[in-house]
Parts: structure tokens; C-alpha cells; sequence
């Protein structure tokens, strides 16, 4: 579905990425770890189409992406929850929901269901939300447009270890329903709960990768490669 091929991209010369080769195939769940500054959020943005690659093609579902606008992307089908979230903190959950709605096979009524706590929450401000509530309302925002790929940059930063286990089952049941998923996240505990296939990014490079099974059955060896001790974060 989605395919990266030798991507490089930066900021003013500089380079963060380093050509980089991603493939990640429908209905799958790709995780991409690293730490903070490797180039996570660089990736993202570049898929998204808010940062133009200075080199390489990016692809969804064969068609070229690269270089094309941000609504242009978001049109073609990616959708993407930012990190920090980015809700507004004077608008309603429901006013969110009714701008982000494109009437498309994702319905108000059906993101409701998948998120019940919003609609609890309906008449609140996004100021007024927990940080779990703003990630649900950010994730609703994006499925409203009815993506074939969703980008999550970091989606459990800040939430404590019962509302991260919380999204982790939300992507789980995502891919389940046939949404392909490249995530982005310093956690290993994330990837491990939740993908198919990881990659480690180190200084903007795939530096190693490893199928989601391998890594729920013994995470040493990605612990490993993130210089992180077990049980870290
Ligand atoms: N707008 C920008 N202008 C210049 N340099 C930037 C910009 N955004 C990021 N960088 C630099 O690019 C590098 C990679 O940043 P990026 O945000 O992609 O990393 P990350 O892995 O997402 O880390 P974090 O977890 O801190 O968000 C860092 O050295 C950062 O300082």
C-alpha cells in the first residue's frame, strides 16, 4: 500500500533522512522506532506531503505521492494524527467531528461507536479533555477522512500505561478492519503490542528490522537495538 524508496528529506540543507526504503502492505501495521530527533516526525511529515523529499518516491497503492500538497496526499487517501495531537482548544468534540467530516465510508455515528467516550464527551472543549481523550478525538479527526493509510506520530506520548494499552488494541482492531498503519514511536512496548513488521530508525537510517511476531515473543533483541534495557520504555 504504502512504499518508500530511497527517500532522503531535511530541513535547509541539512539531511535527516537518508534514503530511506519502506514498504508497508495493506491492512498492516508498521511501526518505525527510534529515538527522539532520528527523524520519526521528518518521516511522517514527507509521507503526509508537508515536507517535499529531496530525493526518492513515495507511493500509495502505486500512485506517486511525492511532492504532492498536503490535501492532496490527505485526498489520495493518508490520513494523519500529528503528535501533540493538535486538537483546538476552543471547539467542542462534536464541532471537531462535524469539520472533519467528508461524508465518506467513516461516519460520524460509525467513529462514535469505535470511540464511545467522545461522544460522552461531546459538548466538551478540547481544552476540557484528558490527554487520552484529545489522542481519541485526534484519531477520529483522521478516520473522518476516510483514509486507506493512517499515520500515527508517537499516539501514546504522555498517556498513562492503561490508555496506551487502550490505543494499542485501537490500531490492533484498525488494521483488523482492513486500514493499513505506519506508526512512529520511541517505544518499544508499542510496536511490540500492536505491529506487524518494525523498523528501527537510527540518525534517519533503517538500521534493523523485525516481523511483529519476533518481537512479542522476545523483545530483547529490538531492546537491543534501541540500546534500551528490558522492560524500558
Ligand atoms: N522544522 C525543522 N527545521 C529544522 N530542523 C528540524 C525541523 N524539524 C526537525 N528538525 C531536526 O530534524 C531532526 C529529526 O527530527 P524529528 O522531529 O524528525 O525527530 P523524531 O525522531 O520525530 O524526534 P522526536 O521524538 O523528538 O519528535 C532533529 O535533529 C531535529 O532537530
Amino acid at each position: 500500500m504504502l512504499q518508500l524508496t530511497a527517500v532522503s528529506a531535511g530541513y535547509g540543507g541539512g539531511t535527516v533522512l537518508h534514503g530511506l526504503d519502506l514498504d508497508v502492505p495493506e491492512g498492516t501495521v508498521h511501526a518505525v522506532v527510534g529515538h527522539n530527533g532520528a527523524g520519526k516526525t521528518t518521516l511522517v511529515h514527507t509521507v503526509a506531503g508537508l515536507l517535499r523529499p529531496a530525493a526518492g518516491t513515495v507511493r500509495l497503492a502505486g500512485a506517486d505521492l511525492t511532492g504532492r500538497p498536503p490535501h492532496r496526499t490527505a485526498r489520495a487517501g493518508v490520513g494523519l494524527v500529528p503528535q501533540g495531537r493538535r486538537v483546538f482548544a476552543s471547539l467542542t468534540v462534536a464541532e471537531h467531528l462535524l469539520l472533519a467530516d467528508r461524508g465518506g465510508s467513516w461516519t460520524v455515528s460509525r467513529v462514535l461507536e469505535l470511540l464511545p467516550r467522545l461522544g460522552e464527551r461531546r459538548g466538551h472543549r478540547g481544552s476540557d479533555l484528558s490527554g487520552g481523550e484529545q489522542q481519541m478525538l485526534a484519531l477520529a479527526r483522521a478516520l473522518l477522512g476516510s483514509p486507506r493509510l493512517l499515520l500515527l506520530d508517537e499516539p501514546t506520548e504522555g498517556l498513562a500505561p492503561q490508555l496506551a494499552r487502550m490505543v494499542h488494541e485501537l490500531i490492533a482492531s484498525l488494521a483488523a478492519e482492513g486500514l493499513t498503519v505506519l506508526l512512529v514511536s520511541p517505544s518499544p512496548a508499542l510496536a511490540a503490542a500492536c505491529a506487524d513488521e518494525v523498523t528501527v530508525l537510527t540518525s534517519g537510517r533503517a538500521t534493523h528490522h523485525f516481523t511483529g511476531s519476533t518481537v512479542r515473543a522476545d523483545p530483547s533483541a529490538l531492546h537491543a537495538a534501541l540500546d534500551l534495557t528490558a522492560g524500558g520504555v
